[in-house]
């Protein structure tokens, strides 16, 4: 591997679904001032491109073409990371159920994979960069000086989605919910190409029952051993 040393530090932060990575990513990059990636964004705007084209989804070099010729940004936009397609605020279509299914499906290839690496390597940038995903640790940023494995067990998770959709004025069961948890973590797992998998180097945290706040402090604390930077507050 070439020499990265001299690269702009990153903390990766990889986990399954509701672990808590996009929350403790986001309060992090607000506190050391770090860029951010939220690689799971670039999955579902695929998604979203290819269900807004009519392609079929099971089709990889299709699903591929479309990943290598996304149009995408990030901006903020009153405070939140806005996503734009082809110029488009489309943050809150690519949240919805049917993208979310269909990015978990187009994320087990390896085409698309592939196609969307150098885009995230690309966010990379001074003073730092927070990268949230499945495989950052392992595959994009191998060489992160601070890795980061968040758990929850599969209950938990699924009681912070029910209470997250909730707040949203969606009613749905908690059984559903674990149902559906337990069927991502199982494909994001078993898939063959970047499975997700805690990287030998990554520490791992399991915020079951633990306050987001301790759980940033534990990450900074990490931080501060690994790159020795921290912020005030
Ligand atoms: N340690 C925690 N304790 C309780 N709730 C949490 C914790 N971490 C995150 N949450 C909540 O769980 C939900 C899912 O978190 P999120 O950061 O979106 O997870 P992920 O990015 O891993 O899917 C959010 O509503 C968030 O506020
Ligand atoms: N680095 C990544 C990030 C996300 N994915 C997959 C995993 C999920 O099925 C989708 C969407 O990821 P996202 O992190 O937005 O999903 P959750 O908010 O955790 O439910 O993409 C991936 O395979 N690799």
């Amino acid at each position: 591997m070439s020499d990265t040393s001299e690269l702009p530090p990153v903390i990766t932060i990889d986990g399954p679904s509701g672990s808590g990575k996009g929350t403790i990513a986001r309060l992090l990059a607000d506190r050391l001032n770090f860029a951010l990636l939220d690689s799971g964004a670039l999955y579902r705007l695929t998604a979203l491109a290819a269900l807004e084209q009519g392609a079929d989804l099971t089709d990889e070099a299709t699903l591929t073409e479309i990943a290598a010729n996304l149009d995408i940004r990030f901006e903020l936009r009153d405070g939140e990371v806005a996503a734009l397609l082809a110029g488009r605020d489309v943050s809150h279509d690519i949240r919805m159920e049917r993208v979310s299914m269909a990015a978990s499906k187009v994320a087990a290839m390896p085409g698309v994979r592939a196609a969307l690496l150098q885009r995230q390597r690309d966010f990379r940038q001074a003073p730092g960069l927070v990268a949230d995903g499945r495989d950052m640790g392992t595959t994009v940023f191998p060489d992160a000086p601070v890795k980061v494995f968040l758990t929850a067990s599969a209950e938990e998770r699924a009681r912070r989605r029910e209470a997250q959709l909730r707040e949203k004025g969606v009613s749905v069961s908690l059984r559903d919910l674990l149902e559906d948890i337990r069927a991502r973590d199982a494909r994001d797992m078993n898939r063959e190409t970047s499975p997700l998998a805690p990287a030998k180097d990554a520490v791992e945290l399991d915020s079951t029952g633990v306050a987001i706040d301790s759980v940033l402090q534990t990450v900074l604390q990490l931080v501060r051993e690994r790159i020795g930077i921290s912020r005030p507050g």
